[in-house]
């Protein structure tokens, strides 16, 4: 019989392999567990970032072409709009009408100055107000937060965002159905446009723009109000200036991107039957005005006896506006709404022609800067240090004059605040709020 083979030598190499995989395989598996909990981690935190940043839900902005756009900024602004249930019961109750018939209205701008005057106004007859504002630093933006606070006091309510947040927008017409759109959000002042031309390229091109893209595929489409400007007419040399005249000669990129406006609204009533009535605001000044208007820094400059420029033209004539008061403007942009007949459009479809208006609204009796310095030395008391100086060449134009009978004869404009009483009221409201 033959003895069984010599197995001791084999069976410590097995032993020592066997012992080498089982380090190999613990090692391994100790590897893929870390891969495994990096993974995870990695993919934890995308989620993380992805709802964190993009909450409310993702809803895709389509453009006119049926596409979509999605940007970056886009994802990252939603982030700071607030967020949830209460967000939006703030949205809804804010936008409620208190009124059989009353108004839905977003009003954009609401933190500046005739956005908040307006937004007032709305919300005391019972209409319902939502406000969208930047709070941009074109000027100092506390003023802005001050008129917030103002408007707060009477339930409304400012979304905080930027035209060009266009799912920002789209989200607030998914929760409210606006009737009327009173669209006062732009980069104005026309000095400024040589500074950062951008600004108005982005504000009153690009973000109105997106606006009406919202608006028109909305469902109700709203009815559109808004700001456009004197400063249309350009060099016009009719006076005083008609709708109908020239307006085919900007003097400033802000007047020129403030056409533009115009030519666009015909566009999208053309196409998408969205209702626009554009409305030219001449020189509007008062209580809670802009800081970065003559009117406002030569009362703050003269109470500090710092010297102002009065500009002359350059064949030594006096510059004029029509200066218009706060109210007058209210009245007006008020008697545009309730006559803006409903868009015929819905979901981004025509359904037949709408209304497109346009209307001056102006106080129809001009005074010369120089007359302006003088009713507020006598209202302040103190002698102005003026420097009369040429006009810059910075888009000024010598003078505006408007003819508001086509505002009256189809919603009753009538301006009543002549200069001297507007500005009395605008200086003891300077005088109270900056306790000067
Ligand atoms: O009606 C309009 O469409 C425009 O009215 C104002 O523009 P503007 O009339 O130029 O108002 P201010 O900047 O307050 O100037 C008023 C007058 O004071 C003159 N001015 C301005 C500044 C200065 O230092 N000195 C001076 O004499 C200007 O030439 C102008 O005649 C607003 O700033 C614009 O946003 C608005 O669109």
């Amino acid at each position: 019989m033959a003895s069984p083979p010599d197995t001791s030598k084999t069976t410590k190499l097995e032993r020592y392999n066997s012992y080498i995989r089982r380090v190999n395989s613990t090692k391994l598996l100790a590897a893929s567990s870390k891969l495994l909990f990096r993974v995870t981690l990695l993919v934890a935190l995308v989620l993380i970032f992805f709802f964190t940043f993009n909450y409310p839900p993702l809803s895709d902005t389509p453009t006119s072409a049926g596409h979509h756009v999605h940007t970056t900024s886009h994802l990252l602004s939603s982030a700071f709009y607030g967020s949830g249930a209460s967000w939006e019961k703030e949205v809804r109750r804010s936008s409620t009408p208190r009124r059989p018939n009353g108004f839905s209205v977003l009003v954009t701008g609401a933190g500046g100055f005739v956005g908040t005057h307006c937004s007032l106004a709305l919300k005391k007859r019972g209409d319902g107000v939502l406000g969208l504002d930047n709070f941009n630093t074109y000027y100092d933006p506390s003023l802005k937060r001050a008129r917030q606070k103002v408007l707060k006091q009477h339930e409304i309510f400012i979304v905080e965002g930027d035209l060009n947040d266009g799912e920002l927008l789209a989200k607030l017409f998914d929760i409210v159905p606006f009737t009327h759109v009173l669209h006062l959000a732009a980069q104005a002042g026309v000095r400024y446009a040589m500074e950062n031309p951008q600004s108005y390229v982005s504000s009153n091109i690009a973000g109105y723009v997106n606006l009406l893209e919202v608006a028109k595929n909305a469902d109700p489409q709203p009815a559109i109000v808004w700001a456009s400007s004197s400063s249309v007419y350009g060099l016009n040399t009719e006076n005083p200036f008609s709708e109908s005249d020239r307006t085919d000669q900007p003097a400033s990129l802000y007047a020129a991107t403030k056409k533009a406006g115009e030519e666009i609204a015909h566009t999208y009533n053309h196409i998408y039957g969205l209702s626009i009535t554009g409305l030219r605001f001449f020189t509007v000044y008062g209580p809670w005005g802009r800081p970065d208007m003559a009117y406002f820094f030569f009362t703050k400059d003269i109470l500090q006896g710092k010297p102002i420029n009065v500009y002359q033209t350059h064949d030594n004539k006096e510059v004029a506006r029509d200066f218009t008061y706060i109210d007058d403007i209210v009245k007006g942009c008020l008697g545009a709404l309730d006559t803006a007949e409903k868009s015929t459009g819905k979901g981004g479809k025509k359904k037949g022609p709408a209304q497109l208006r346009i209307y001056n609204l102006g106080n129809t009796s001009p005074v010369t800067v120089g007359k302006l310095v003088s009713i507020l030395e006598s209202l302040l008391n103190v002698k102005a240090k003026k420097h009369v100086i040429k006009m810059p060449r910075n888009g000024d134009v010598p003078f505006t004059h408007a003819n508001v009978s086509l505002a009256y004869k189809d919603f009753g404009y009538k301006p009543t605040t002549d200069l001297s009483s507007g500005l009395r009221k605008f200086v003891k409201w300077l005088i109270e709020f900056f306790a000067l």
